[in-house]
């Protein structure tokens, strides 16, 4: 009902468990906490939530406009609403490394399995547009340094992304890569890459997991998971796709509505009302306590 089953110890200690199994594990971007519920019911192992996808949903850019609390706020509720590890994406930490230590708390607070941490300057963009600026490669180190000693629970899992490989190229990116490994960071998040050789040498350098970032109309190929898998990638990373599937439908049945001045041509595209309920456990609601409401809905709603 109303609660999930497991705590976030439980999550972290899961989603370290998947990563060692060395199985590729896909993770898709909730745009809400109820699309992590349907990411859960359809089987995948863990969600993500995007940074570009909270902005856009706030009506923002993806230029560092949404804060630290905001972000942990959208963590929480989507804890309370899958038993998945979410990954969240924390942007560069929301400052100067202190804002990365805060972040970390804030973020094992809101029960998230694991954050990734970005090498941009502040304000930060969105890792497929030009003109990105990195920090300092030392800079980057204190803030993954800050992150580590922040975490309490050791099984919360710290990402560094380094965006370097589109500003200084990809050798300067794996050896910044290197460098946040031997700071603390757990897994590899390189961004932007061009192509598969590039995500095969970034494989030979690193030791640790990495995450392929396949997101759509973006700088680098969309591989399909059993590229992944062969090139000895971790995580399959779709942050925004969902998001876009619920958007282009959104469009396509407004301008139907607009059209027509009736849905009935959309039903058939629509989650039905018993499958909306039955993603919110209306059935457990009802059981247990039939006096605060029952329901029967007509066959094909
Ligand atoms: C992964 C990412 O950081 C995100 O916020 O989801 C974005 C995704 C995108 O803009 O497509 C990024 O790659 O910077
Ligand atoms: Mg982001």
């Amino acid at each position: 009902m109303l609660h999930t089953r497991t705590t976030a110890e439980q999550r972290r200690r899961a989603l370290r468990e998947r990563l060692a199994t060395g199985r590729l594990l896909t993770v898709p971007g909730a745009f809400n906490p109820l699309s992590a519920r349907l990411i859960q019911d359809l089987g995948f192992e863990a969600a993500y939530l995007s940074g570009a996808v909270l902005a856009a949903d706030l009506g923002l850019p993806d230029i560092g406009l949404t804060t630290a609390t905001e972000v942990a706020d959208r963590a929480r509720q989507t804890t309370r609403a899958t038993d998945l590890p979410v990954l969240v994406d924390a942007d560069t930490g929301f400052g100067e490394p202190m804002n990365a230590a805060r972040t970390v708390q804030l973020m094992e607070d809101a029960g998230v399995a694991g954050l990734h941490l970005e090498d941009q300057v502040n304000p930060k963009r969105c890792g497929h547009l030009d003109g990105k600026t990195v920090t300092p490669r030392a800079e980057m180190v204190r803030r993954i340094r800050a992150a580590v000693d922040a975490r309490r629970d050791p099984d919360f899992l710290l990402m560094a992304r380094t965006d370097a490989r589109a500003v200084e190229g990809l050798a300067a990116a794996i050896d910044r890569a290197r460098a946040y490994v031997d700071a603390g960071a757990d897994a590899v998040f390189p961004e932007a890459l061009a192509d598969e050789a590039e995500f095969a040498a970034f494989r030979e350098a690193v030791d640790v997991p990495l995450l392929a970032n396949m997101t759509e109309f973006g700088k680098g190929p969309l591989l399909d998971a059993r590229t992944l898998q062969d090139l000895g990638y971790d995580i399959a990373l779709y942050p925004v796709t969902l998001l876009r599937l619920a958007m282009g439908a959104a469009e396509d049945g407004l301008r139907t509505l607009a059209a027509e001045g009736t849905q009935s041509a959309l039903l058939p595209r629509m989650q039905t009302r018993s499958r909306l309920y039955e993603l919110l456990g209306y059935q457990e609601y009802s059981a247990f306590d039939s006096a605060v409401f029952d329901f029967t809905l007509p066959p094909g709603t």
